[in-house]
């Protein structure tokens, strides 16, 4: 099994992502894909009038802050235009996919964290009203029967809290527990730059290999969404997934190169 994450910032290739899923698929690979929208939700948030606000906790990691009607939006897109785009490029390649967020029989399970500390002009605040949340349990059943009758399933954030409220999730976070969950041999994270950077944005500074058990000594070259990533695959890798690879969405073969070493390969 194999969890493929596709990222949602600007200059993906979703139709190269989408070609190559469905020509290993009907090859006989088991996998499973989960993907992002953050992008499009910040462009679709201006244009309701209600900009994105992104928040800094006190130890550096940097997330939406999600009230309700961020929320409303966050779905829009990454429930529907993402989603459904995905479904349908997959639909149009002959795949059979079945597109579902994290609150469809709650795959994706967490506890709702409604207030957060955010740290602004350089002053230590609570925000109350925050949708958001991290993965704790992810339930399978759903997934092992969509993929035992042939469906491939398409995932997306929100998660649904234990109360049955949807939660803004980490998308990298949620695939590396789908992948734990699921025991997969390797997760990818795809996303618009071509692996972890040792000096974002200078692309020729590609971290090659990432040994596993050092993995969060590595936090310190990623910049805010980044982080997130690390995090993800330092959480893979222990719950015993074999590799983890930050993979270049942008073009080509973007899942066969990562799986043939293209990226930053964690192991
Ligand atoms: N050291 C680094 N190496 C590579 N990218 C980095 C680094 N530090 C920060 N980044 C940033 O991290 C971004 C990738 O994370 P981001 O969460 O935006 O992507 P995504 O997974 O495509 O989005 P989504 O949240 O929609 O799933 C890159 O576009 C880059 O700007």
């Amino acid at each position: 099994m194999i969890v493929v994450k596709v990222g949602g910032s600007a200059g993906i290739d979703y139709d190269a992502v989408c070609a190559d899923i469905a020509g290993r698929w009907k090859a006989g690979e088991r996998l499973i894909l989960v993907h992002g929208g953050s992008g499009e939700t910040n462009r679709l948030a201006e244009a309701l009038g209600h900009p994105p606000r992104f928040v800094t906790s006190p130890s550096g990691y940097t997330s939406r802050f999600t009230d309700r009607q961020t929320l409303e939006i966050f779905e829009m897109v990454y429930c529907g235009k993402m989603n459904k785009g995905i479904v349908e490029r997959l639909q149009r390649l002959g795949v059979n996919a079945v597109g579902l967020s994290g609150l469809d029989g709650r795959i994706f399970e967490g506890r709702h964290k409604d207030s957060v500390r955010v740290v602004e002009d350089g002053k230590t605040k609570i925000l109350r009203g925050d949708h958001t949340g991290t993965v704790e349990k992810v339930n399978t059943g759903l997934l092992e029967l969509l993929l035992s009758a042939g469906y491939l399933p398409v995932l997306t954030p929100p998660a649904s809290s234990y109360e049955g409220v949807a939660i803004n999730v980490d998308g990298d976070r949620a695939a590396a527990a789908l992948a734990v969950a699921l025991k997969a041999e390797a997760l990818l994270l795809l996303s618009n730059v071509p692996g972890l950077l040792r000096h974002f944005p200078d692309e020729a500074s590609l971290i090659r290999e990432i040994p596993a058990a050092e993995v969060e000594s590595y936090l310190e070259f990623a910049q805010d969404r980044m982080k997130k990533k690390v995090l993800g695959a330092a959480e893979a890798v222990k719950g015993g997934v074999g590799r983890v690879i930050f993979g270049d969405a942008r073009a080509g073969q973007p899942v066969s190169a990562a799986l043939g070493g293209a990226g930053t390969v964690v192991s």
